[in-house]
């Protein structure tokens, strides 16, 4: 369980480069990959590429496949888009703003005997090149950019991989389990047949 010095990444390159070096490493040290993708200064040129926004809702477009350890995407959130609450199906979840602003609001698991609104944790602002991180133990989560004039990007890393969640009804607490789709894949718009049942938002 080495651990791998803690350089700072020049480039979003050099960033996945490192990640697939930790990632080698079957144990996950989450303040070390917390802090190098904190400490990589997002530079909008390395990443315009894969940054593709829709008018609706926020997207999620594939940077790499982490040789099978991890998935990292970038998020690009209109004005006023947002996630529903959901989980993270048992995954590493590290999220890094690029640009703008998000708002965090953490939820209680709901219990099976809870009726109504499900219990609010906490709730924050993450700023450019901060890096959050949250996993199912920690809870349940909902992301927008609240922003009426800014748009948002974000960086997000899963370890392990997983192509779907659960997401809550706010109100009820009911859950729906949710495919989750690509927009893009390595800076190309995925195929439309492959898009349509993305339901986070
Ligand atoms: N976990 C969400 C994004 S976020 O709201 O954290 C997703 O992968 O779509
Ligand atoms: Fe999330």
């Amino acid at each position: 369980m080495e651990q791998t010095e803690l350089v700072k990444p020049e480039t979003l390159d050099d960033l996945i480069k490192i990640l697939h070096k930790i990632f080698e490493d079957d144990h996950v040290n989450i303040e070390e990959v917390q802090s190098i993708m904190e400490a990589y200064e997002s530079n909008p040129q390395e990443w315009m590429k894969f940054a593709k926004f829709d008018q609706y809702r926020y997207t999620r477009n594939l940077v790499d496949e982490g040789n099978g350890k991890f998935n990292l995407m970038i998020l690009c959130w209109g004005e006023g888009h947002g996630s529903s609450i959901h989980d993270h199906a048992e995954s590493h979840c590290f999220m890094k703003l690029l640009q703008g602003q998000l708002k965090e609001t953490l939820f209680e698991w709901p219990d099976r005997k809870s009726h109504g609104d499900m219990v609010q944790k906490s709730q924050r602002i993450l700023l450019e090149n901060q890096c959050a991180y949250i996993n199912d133990s920690i809870g349940l989560h909902r992301v927008e950019n609240v922003s009426h004039t800014e748009c948002a990007a974000s960086l997000h890393l899963y370890s392990p991989p997983f192509q779907q969640c659960q997401t809550f009804d706010q109100r009820t607490g009911h859950k729906n389990t949710v495919k989750m789709t690509f927009w893009s894949k390595y800076g190309e718009r995925t195929p439309f047949e492959n898009t349509i049942s993305q339901e986070n938002n």
